[in-house]
């Protein structure tokens, strides 16, 4: 990737006009100056990235108190503070009721509101987003509107790109891209917000043309606790003050409860039969995915080369979202046709060998679920799918069974480690295994080093099997023991399918037939 983080400006980029900290004191009814004004250039909420004439903002952590930081802060330059409470500092602050509230529109402000002269598109839900976000940017970018996008995998304003710190970056770095955005010329943006990010108010400030729900499964409980805590945190990207108009997927009952409690216009899609926009057919096949969709402006015919019945949600929201921002009809289709890839989704590992291997970012049980049966049509008559999947350490205790019920729907499932964290690899695996007891043994194999796993499955693939590899997709390193560990997916499988002679889109040295691992079940004859 090239560019630079929008989060640090460039140099020689043209200084921001300042604002006054007075002018930011009327955003909130209530707040209060102290220690005189001053001019502030940009903002943000850690001590550790303060440049000189920048507002700090002092906000209140799980773990730190940003308001201990504010020398550190001063030191590097600061020339004021937004805090929640007075600090006995030789420095203007500003003081709010709640500063995590604040910064949103403080970084708005401090910008110019470059969000209002950009069309944007958020959306959120707990699978989708970056696939989504990825087909939409490419109907933005066919459609010739110079386009921005920020997401898990990387962030890009026009040309430039750059990889994600998270999902949803922190509300003074989310400004500071969409004002970089405005330079560049951008018009049209999307952008994925997480239920992290909802929760902590980094998009307030932000009013989107459109936001979307795509679904919602249990997930990052260890953080909100509840699904219904999850359900609400989503659920207020859909409020009037964060977006003008509501795309919502009604395949859940997440999505149908949304739709109802919804307080924009909204328009429902989905295979569901409630749905306004519904998706008629769906084919996918190893081109890619066919859908055609019934909405309000007549019945589309929609393309995309990427592979996996869950995409037909994807094309759907991508189509009716751009069109919902004023892209021609015709546009969208093409678009959509020409997004052939999203990093680490159902991305194939190609070097001629006669079996299909792909790399997929499916780590909730109901994703690892669809895309073994995705690949199961499109392994051979007598194919097998052989799936690769670990669960993460520190989170979604909960899901490990049900994760492991899903990989056992494959004809061999390789357990193993995903970034284990803290956590002891094994002890994960053997969670994961409670949801294949009662299940033969000879589908289940357990390998803890996730490079023997993936060799080990590729080693075992046959003419016509499918390997999936699931959980990493797009990411290059894993924690373990408190290190991060390089390791990328398909670099490995590639490294896995080098060594048994596949080195191309040609037959490999030595013979096509290989004895199977003696880790890997007999298959029937
Ligand atoms: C679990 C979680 O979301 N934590 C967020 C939370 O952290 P926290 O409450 O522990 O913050 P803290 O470390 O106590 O620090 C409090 C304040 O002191 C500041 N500080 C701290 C130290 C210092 O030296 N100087 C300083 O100024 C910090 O910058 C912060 O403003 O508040 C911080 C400030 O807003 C966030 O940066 C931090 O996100 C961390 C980086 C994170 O990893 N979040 C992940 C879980 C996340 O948000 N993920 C979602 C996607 C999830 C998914 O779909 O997979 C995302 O949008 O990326
Ligand atoms: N609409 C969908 N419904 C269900 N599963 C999907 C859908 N789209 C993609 N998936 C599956 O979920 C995985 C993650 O997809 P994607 O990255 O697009 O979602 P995401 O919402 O951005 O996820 P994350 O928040 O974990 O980054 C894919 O690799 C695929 O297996």
């Amino acid at each position: 990737m090239t560019g630079n983080s929008a989060s640090t400006p460039r140099r020689g980029s043209p200084a921001p006009p300042a604002v006054l900290l007075s002018e930011l004191a009327r955003l909130w009814p209530g707040a209060e100056l102290r220690g005189g004004d001053a001019a502030v250039v940009d903002c943000t909420h850690d001590s550790r990235q303060v440049r000189p004439g920048w507002l700090f903002c002092a906000m209140v952590g799980a773990r730190h108190d940003g308001h201990d930081h504010a020398p550190a802060a001063l030191a590097a330059g600061a020339s004021a503070l937004l805090v929640q409470r007075f600090l006995d500092l030789a420095v203007p602050q500003l003081r709010v009721p709640n500063v995590r509230w604040a910064v949103g529109p403080a970084a708005a402000a401090i910008h110019g509101r470059p969000a209002d002269r950009l069309a944007i598109v958020g959306i959120t839900g707990t699978n989708g987003k970056t696939t989504t976000s990825y087909l939409l940017h490419s109907v933005f970018v066919a459609a010739g509107r110079p386009a921005g996008l920020l997401g898990t995998v990387e962030t890009r304003i026009g040309a430039h790109r750059w990889s994600s710190p998270l999902t949803t970056l922190e509300a003074p770095d989310l400004q500071r891209a969409f004002a970089r955005m405005r330079r560049e010329g951008v018009r049209s943006a999307v952008m994925e917000v997480s239920s992290h990010a909802l929760d902590q108010h980094r998009v307030a400030g932000v009013t989107f043309d459109v936001g979307m729900f795509t679904n919602l499964s249990a997930e990052h409980l260890d953080y909100h606790g509840t699904v219904e805590q999850y359900y609400h945190a989503k659920s207020l990207l859909f409020t009037a003050e964060r977006c003008r108009r509501a795309l919502i997927c009604v395949d859940d009952e997440w999505g149908v409860r949304l739709a109802a409690q919804c307080d924009v216009p909204a328009l429902t899609f989905g295979h569901s039969g409630r749905a306004e926009a519904r998706i008629t057919a769906a084919v996918t096949d190893r081109r890619g995915t066919r859908i055609r969709l019934r909405c309000p402006d007549g019945p589309v015919e929609l393309t995309a080369p990427l592979v996996g019945l869950c995409n037909a949600a994807n094309l759907a929201a991508a189509y009716l979202a751009a069109r919902a921002v004023g892209v021609p009809r015709e546009e969208a289709v093409s678009g959509i046709a020409l997004c052939d890839s999203v990093p680490g989704r159902f991305e194939p590992v190609d070097a001629g060998q006669p079996f299909l291997v792909v790399v997929d970012y499916a780590h909730t049980p109901g994703a690892i679920g669809a895309q073994v049966a995705t690949a199961r049509s499109l392994a051979g008559p007598a194919g097998w799918v052989h799936v690769v999947v670990g669960c993460r350490g520190g989170r979604d205790r909960y899901k490990r069974p049900e994760a492991g019920r899903m990989a056992a729907t494959a004809d061999v499932a390789f357990l193993t480690s995903d970034s284990p964290g803290h956590e002891d690899p094994e002890a994960i695996v053997a969670q994961m295994l409670t949801g294949t007891l009662g299940l033969p043994r000879r589908q289940v194999v357990v390998e803890l080093d996730r490079a023997e796993a993936i060799r080990l499955a590729v080693t075992a693939a046959r003419p016509g099997d499918v390997v999936l590899i699931l959980g990493r997709g797009h990411e290059t390193c894993q924690q373990v023991a408190g290190r991060a560990l390089p390791f990328d997916d398909r670099g490995r499988a590639r490294a896995a399918l080098r060594a048994l002679g596949w080195t191309g889109a040609r037959a490999p040295a030595r013979s096509r037939r290989r004895p199977s691992p003696a880790t890997a079940p007999v298959r029937p004859s």
